[in-house]
């Protein structure tokens, strides 16, 4: 009899599993997580499914699996996402596991929570406190300890002093669970008209508990969280999962209060703040079934759920969704395979759809659930722009005196306005007024930002940090540094020379604090207890500000005109985002544009409000030109410490490339982010017609391709968003 073998991929560079003896009486089975040697060390792998025709292994010299963790294991359509994904993105197949497996170590033994209950008889002594705790505790029924001290609203020493009396008993209560059920009936709201149709077809596509791509289109206020909501009570009842994919859940106090306020309890949350405890617990209950609800960052993806009914990514449009390091994948995309896998709906959110998504509706693909007003009828902000070519600020200042005017009108009236401009820091650069030396990264190409509250110029690519220095480091002149350009804290600046008695406060993703400072702020907003909010696109991601009466956007320009082929996308749905925070509340809200461009088809479209002219012109433009979703597209980035290497091993790419008549390579060129992080890249673009299997060919390219030399790297990025 021939010993049993089985495969184990492991959470490394590598893209085949690896073969291992099966121990006498070790039951194993494709998704079991197991300790293997390798090498001199022992690692976790996960146990692989047979890929069919595999070389037969000579026993004798295999190791043999040296345990299996107690975890429990990944499901079948998780194995399959994951071979999916590496073959889709040319990611190895280890890599693409490790991000399912990145849940800790070990999480040690739970905490033992201890828990109370009236048992004795009443004590001897008695104060105000004690017969408060007896009295809360007088229906028999146990409370944690904490709890009941808390309940009562006593101190838990008296809890403590009442136990030794024995009136009350300790009891072992068992273990906290990572989320209690959410209740789909608690707190059922009233739709509008247009939100009960959507919500009714969710519905019945929960039921149907078939794949299907739902892209719920609803203006900025118009209730797509409720709307969705319904579909995941649905899935709640039928007893299944949902996951929630949020694009900066750490921000997103506000929605789990909404969640709280319609299920009675917060769902379980999953992104990089959630401790290692909590999230192996999380894990465990995803896989056991018993956590409902799920909402997280993209990682949230490769949770080993029991019975996906239903996945929903809300703004579905936003960068953030898209990995850039490691392992390049687009979650948006991917959670639709996932949907596929798991024979699931998902539902897409947004007020302003990916262009992939809206040509995907618009052929009929998806299909569209459109809210087309606000929620209670407020109106969508109209926007007018101010041509900065004719009516700017004076030098040195960024708010036209248009806006100047409509700022404090607004306050005057008890309105909150903002201020948007994606620039963070103080400015953008700092440059010498003797010399005209620029302060740059050493490592990179790229000027350093100023940020006036730390006292530092940072890098944003590399996180470089250094103090203003007091003189020019060229020519050694004092005092003759000086910032050139706005970012939100300089803006913040103006806002207090203009408006000295209102309350101003910059949001920004970079500033002392973190998330939990960050939540206090978004909340304080939220309150009204602030009157001009300076932000970055930090500020454009569903937020429900009442008060907002006015947005600016100092510098509509900031992100067109780099070449970017996704850079008219963004432009149009950041502005159109942000413009959205405003007019939800009572008041109706106002938006401005600065622009030196009015005459530009975003700006067109955005002032006009026409959202289908913008797409109309910017689908027949990516169309045109062969872009995505009408041509396939991969970037290959050939970074290396040396630039001749790294320029010189793309030719070589080139050279070696497999000649089809489909595909295109543009390149190499120099990326316009030439070094980062102290390396030189060079960037080739691929593009192919969009039935073409692109990932096949850049497969069959890597095989023949040359043998990277040194330190030269190549990252394969395909659907690429960014082009620096
Ligand atoms: N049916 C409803 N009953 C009561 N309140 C509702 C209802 N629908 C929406 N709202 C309220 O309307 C406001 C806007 O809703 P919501 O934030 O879901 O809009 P949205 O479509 O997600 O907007 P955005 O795209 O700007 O994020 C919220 O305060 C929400 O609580
Ligand atoms: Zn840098």
């Amino acid at each position: 009899m021939s010993p049993r073998t089985v495969v184990v991929l492991l959470p490394l560079g590598l893209d085949t599993p690896y073969s291992y003896l099966a121990p006498e009486g070790m039951a194993l089975a494709p998704g079991d997580l197991v300790h293997v040697p390798l090498g001199t060390k022992s690692v976790v792998g996960c146990v692989w499914p047979r890929a069919g025709a595999e070389k037969p292994v000579d026993a004798g010299k295999l190791k043999a699996v040296k345990a299996r963790l107690d975890y429990a294991p990944l499901p079948p359509e998780l194995l399959k996402l994951i071979d999916w994904m590496a073959d889709y993105t040319l990611a190895p197949r280890g890599m693409v596991l490790r991000m399912a497996l990145r849940h800790g170590e070990s999480p040690g033994a739970a905490r033992e929570r201890v828990g109370v209950r009236l048992a004795g008889p009443v004590p001897g002594r008695m104060t105000a406190a004690r017969a408060r705790l007896i009295e809360f505790l007088g229906d028999g029924f146990v409370r944690g300890k904490t709890e009941a001290a808390r309940e009562a609203g006593v101190s838990p020493s008296v809890v403590d002093g009442l136990i030794d009396d024995g009136t009350l008993e300790t009891v072992v209560l068992p273990p906290e669970p990572a989320a209690y059920p959410p209740d789909p009936d608690h707190a059922v709201p009233t739709l509008s008209e247009a939100q009960g149709t959507a919500a009714e077809a969710l519905k019945e596509a929960v039921k149907a508990h078939g794949f299907g791509v739902y892209l719920l289109d609803g203006v900025t206020g118009s209730g797509k969280t409720e709307v969705y909501f319904e579909a995941v009570a649905q899935t709640i009842r039928a007893g299944r999962q949902a996951l929630i994919l949020l694009p900066e859940i750490a921000l997103t106090q506000a929605f789990l209060d909404r969640f709280t306020l319609r299920f009675g309890v917060r769902p379980a949350e999953w992104h990089s703040g959630v401790s290692t405890r909590r999230r192996a617990k999380v894990l465990n209950e995803v896989a056991s079934g018993d956590v409902k609800v799920v909402a997280g960052a993209r990682s949230a993806l490769f949770l080993p759920f029991r019975d996906l009914g239903l996945l929903i990514v809300d703004e579905e449009h936003d960068p953030a969704y898209k990995q850039e390091d490691g392992v390049a994948y687009h979650a948006r995309d991917m959670a639709v395979v996932r949907a596929r896998l798991a024979g699931a709906p998902i539902i897409l959110a947004s007020a302003t759809p990916s262009i992939e998504t809206e040509v995907n509706a618009r052929r009929g693909r998806y299909k569209r659930l459109a809210l087309p007003v606000r929620f209670g009828g407020a109106k969508v902000p109209g926007l007018s722009p101010i041509d900065l070519r004719k009516d700017g600020p004076p030098r040195g200042r960024w708010i036209a005196p248009r806006l100047e005017a409509e700022i404090n009108d607004t306050l005057e009236a008890g309105g909150q306005a903002l201020l948007f401009l994606n620039r963070r820091g103080y400015a953008p650069l700092t440059l010498c007024r003797s010399c005209g030396h620029r302060m740059r990264c050493p490592s990179c190409t790229a000027w350093l930002v100023e940020h006036r509250y730390r006292r530092r110029l940072t890098c944003h690519h590399c996180g470089y940090q250094a103090p203003v220095p007091e003189e020019c480091p060229s020519c050694h002149a004092k005092d003759s540094l000086v910032p050139v350009g706005p970012g939100v804290e300089r803006l913040q600046e103006e806002v207090q020379a203009l408006f000295p008695a209102a309350r101003s406060l910059v949001l920004s993703s970079d500033l002392l604090g973190g998330v939990e400072r960050m939540r206090a702020e978004l909340d304080a907003v939220a309150k009204g207890e602030v009157d001009v909010v300076v932000g970055t696109q930090l500020v454009a991601k569903g937020h429900n500000f009442p008060g907002l009466a006015l947005v600016g956007v100092v510098d509509a320009d900031v992100g067109l005109g780099h070449g970017d082929p996704r850079a008219a996308e963004r432009t149009f749905q950041l502005v159109h985002q942000v413009a959205g925070r405003a007019g939800r509340g009572k008041s109706e809200g106002r938006g401005f544009i600065q622009t030196h461009m009015p005459e530009h088809p975003v700006m067109r479209a955005l002032v006009t409000g026409d959202r289908d002219a913008f797409y109309d012109t910017e689908i027949a433009a990516r169309e045109e030109a062969h872009l995505p979703p009408f041509g396939r597209m991969a970037g290959l980035i050939v970074s290396a410490s040396e630039g001749h290497a790294a320029e010189a091993h793309a030719r070589r790419l080139v050279a070696a490339a497999p000649m089809v008549p489909e595909v295109r390579i543009l390149g190499p060129a120099e990326a316009p982010l030439a070094i980062l992080r102290g390396r030189h890249r060079w960037r080739l673009l691929v593009r192919s017609p969009r039935n073409f299997d692109l990932s096949r060919y850049l497969r069959e390219w890597r095989a023949v391709a040359p043998k990277v030399t040194g330190n030269v790297k190549v990252a394969i990025d395909v659907d690429p968003q960014s082009f620096f």
